[in-house]
C-alpha cells in the first residue's frame, strides 16, 4: 500500500466473500482520495475470495471461521481481540455476512459502519434486490450507514439512487447498484473523516 498522511483514519474492514467494496476503498485510498489506512482484512469464511485481494495489495489478514464457535457470542468475543488489535478508528462491514451481537455492536459504538444494497430504511435484511422488483419500485440503491444492534437500522452516512428498468432482473438491478456502492462506500468514509478532522481541536 502506498504511504499515507500520519494520522491517516485507521480502518479494520470485514469481509465475507468476493469484497468488491473493499477493493474500491483500497483504490480510493491508492488514488489518494481517502486519507486512510488499512489495518487488517478479517474474513468469516476460509473461501472468501477478497482475503487474497487484500493480501495481493500488501494488507494485513486474519481468517476467523464462524463455525469454528459454539455461539455467536463467542465469535463476537473472539472477533473483537482480533480487531483490537489493530486499534481502529473504523471498523468497516463491506459484504459482511453476519449478524453481529448487541455486546460487539455496543463496543464499536460509533465507528461501526456497513454498506446495505438498498435505499434505507426499505429492504432491510437479505435479497434485496429481488425485493425491490417484487415490490414494483421504481428507484434502488445502496445505504451507508452506522450499524446497531437492530439489523439494517443504524442512522444513514450517505446513499446512492439507480433506476429500477422494466426489463430488470435481481443480477441486473444489483449489478447496477453495486457500480454505485462502489463510488458510495469511499465517499461515506470521506464524509466521516473529515467530520472528524473538522470536530478534532
Ligand atoms: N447487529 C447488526 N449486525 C449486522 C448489521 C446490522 O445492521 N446490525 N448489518 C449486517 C449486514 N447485512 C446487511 O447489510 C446482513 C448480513 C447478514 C445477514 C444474515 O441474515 N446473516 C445470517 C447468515 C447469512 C450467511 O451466512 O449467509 C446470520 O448471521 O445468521 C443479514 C443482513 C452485518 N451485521
Ligand atoms: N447485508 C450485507 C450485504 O448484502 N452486502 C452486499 O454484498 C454485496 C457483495 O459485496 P462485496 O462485493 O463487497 O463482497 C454488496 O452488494 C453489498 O452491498
Amino acid at each position: 500500500m502506498s504511504e499515507q498522511s500520519s494520522n491517516a483514519a485507521r480502518l479494520v474492514i470485514l469481509i465475507s466473500g468476493r469484497g468488491s467494496n473493499m477493493l474500491s476503498i483500497i483504490q480510493a485510498i491508492q488514488e489518494k482520495h481517502l486519507d486512510a489506512q488499512i489495518a487488517a482484512v478479517i474474513s468469516n469464511r476460509p473461501d472468501a475470495a477478497g482475503i487474497v485481494s487484500a493480501q495481493q495489495a500488501g494488507i494485513d489478514t486474519q481468517l476467523l471461521d464462524h463455525k469454528s464457535f459454539e455461539s455467536r457470542e463467542a465469535f463476537d468475543a473472539s472477533l473483537i481481540q482480533v480487531i483490537d488489535r489493530y486499534q481502529p478508528d473504523y471498523v468497516v462491514l463491506a459484504g459482511f455476512m453476519r449478524i453481529l451481537t448487541a455486546e460487539f455492536v455496543a463496543h464499536y459504538a460509533g465507528k461501526l459502519i456497513n454498506i446495505h444494497p438498498s435505499l434505507l430504511p426499505k429492504f432491510k435484511g437479505l435479497h434485496t434486490h429481488q425485493r425491490a422488483l417484487e415490490a414494483g419500485e421504481s428507484e434502488h440503491g445502496a445505504s451507508v450507514h452506522f450499524v446497531t444492534a437492530e439489523l439494517d437500522d443504524g442512522p444513514v452516512i450517505l446513499q446512492a439512487k439507480v433506476p429500477v428498468m422494466a426489463d430488470d432482473s435481481a443480477e441486473t438491478l444489483a449489478a447496477r447498484v453495486l457500480e454505485q456502492e462502489h463510488m458510495l462506500y469511499p465517499a461515506a468514509l470521506k464524509k466521516l473523516i473529515d467530520e472528524a478532522k473538522a470536530n478534532t481541536p
